[in-house]
C-alpha cells in the first residue's frame, strides 16, 4: 500500500468554548477521490480549512508527506502541494478566462513583481492554457470570466487550483448551484482529473457523491463517525440514522 499523502492525527478545533471538531484521525493516500460529507453544521468546511491552511487546529497534527504542516502559512502550502478551490465563485469577473488563470499562475512565481514586463515569462502562458485544457476551456480563453455558464465559472476556479500541478487537490462544493446536465459535466472532469492527483472534496449532492468516490468520510457534530466505500457507508447504520429525515437523495 503507498504511503499516506496527508496524514490527520487527533485533530481538534474550538471557536471560544465551542467544539468544531473533536479527535479526527485519518489519512489520505495517492490517487484517490475522497469525499467529506455530513449533515449542516457538521465540521467539513472546518476540516477542509485545517487541511488547506485556513486554520490551525487547535489541537492534533496534519502531516503532508512526512512533515507537520503547523507554523506553514497558508501561501506555503501551494508551494507544498496542497491546493483548493472555494466554495464561492472566486473569479476576476472582468478578466479574461486565460487572464484569471495567468494571474494566478503569477502569484505563485517568487521572482515575479508587479513591475515586470508580462512578456517576460512567456511560460506563465503556456502553463495557464494548460491548465484550461485540463478543465475543457481552452476554447472559451479569450472569453470575459463574468459571460461564463456557473458551470464553467467553477470549472474556471478548478483551472486556477491547478495552476500550481498540485499534488493534492481539495474542492469545496465543486458542484454548487449547478443543474443535472452541468453536474454530469463536473463528474466527468473530476474523473478525468483524478487520474493525475489526489482529490478531496466536500460535497452535499448525495447521488453525485456515492458515483465519484472511491472513499466517504462522514463527520457528525465534528466527529469522524463513518470512513468507508461507498457500498459501506450507504449501508451503515449510523449514517443513515444521521441523514434520517434529510433530504439529501440519500437513501
Ligand atoms: N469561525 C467560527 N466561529 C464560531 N463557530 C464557527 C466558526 N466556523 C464554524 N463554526 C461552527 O462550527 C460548526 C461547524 O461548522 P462548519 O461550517 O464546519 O460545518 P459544515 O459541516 O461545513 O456545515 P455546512 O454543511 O452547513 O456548510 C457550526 O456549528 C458552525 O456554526
Amino acid at each position: 500500500m503507498s504511503a499516506p499523502l496527508l496524514a490527520v492525527e487527533n485533530v481538534g478545533m474550538k471557536f471560544g468554548g465551542f467544539i468544531a471538531l473533536q479527535g479526527v484521525t485519518t489519512e489520505f493516500r495517492p490517487g484517490r477521490v475522497t469525499s467529506i460529507i455530513g449533515p449542516n453544521g457538521a465540521g467539513k468546511s472546518t476540516f477542509f480549512n485545517v487541511l488547506s491552511g485556513v486554520l490551525t487546529p487547535s489541537t492534533g497534527s496534519v502531516r503532508f508527506k512526512g512533515d507537520d504542516l503547523k507554523g506553514t502559512r497558508q501561501h506555503e502550502f501551494v508551494h507544498r502541494g496542497i491546493a483548493r478551490s472555494y466554495q464561492i465563485t472566486n473569479i476576476f469577473p472582468d478578466l479574461s478566462v486565460h487572464e484569471n488563470v495567468r494571474v494566478a499562475a503569477q502569484a505563485g512565481r517568487a521572482r515575479y513583481n508587479i513591475w515586470t514586463n508580462r512578456n517576460r515569462f512567456p511560460e506563465l502562458d503556456a502553463r495557464a492554457d494548460k491548465a484550461l485544457e485540463s478543465v475543457g476551456l481552452i476554447a472559451k480563453r479569450n472569453e470575459t470570466a463574468k459571460f461564463l455558464a456557473h458551470g464553467q465559472q467553477r470549472a474556471l476556479e478548478i483551472a486556477i487550483a491547478l495552476i500550481s500541478d498540485p499534488e493534492l487537490l481539495l474542492l469545496d462544493e465543486p458542484t454548487a448551484g449547478m443543474g443535472p446536465e452541468e453536474t454530469k459535466e463536473m463528474v466527468a472532469l473530476l474523473e478525468k482529473l483524478a487520474a493525475e492527483r489526489t482529490i478531496l472534496l466536500v460535497e452535499h449532492k448525495m447521488k453525485m457523491i456515492l458515483g465519484l468516490s472511491d472513499r466517504i468520510l462522514v463527520l457528525h457534530h465534528g466527529q469522524l463517525i463513518a470512513d468507508g466505500t461507498p457500498h459501506e457507508i450507504q449501508t451503515d447504520p449510523e449514517v443513515r440514522r444521521v441523514y434520517l429525515g434529510q433530504n439529501h437523495g440519500y437513501a
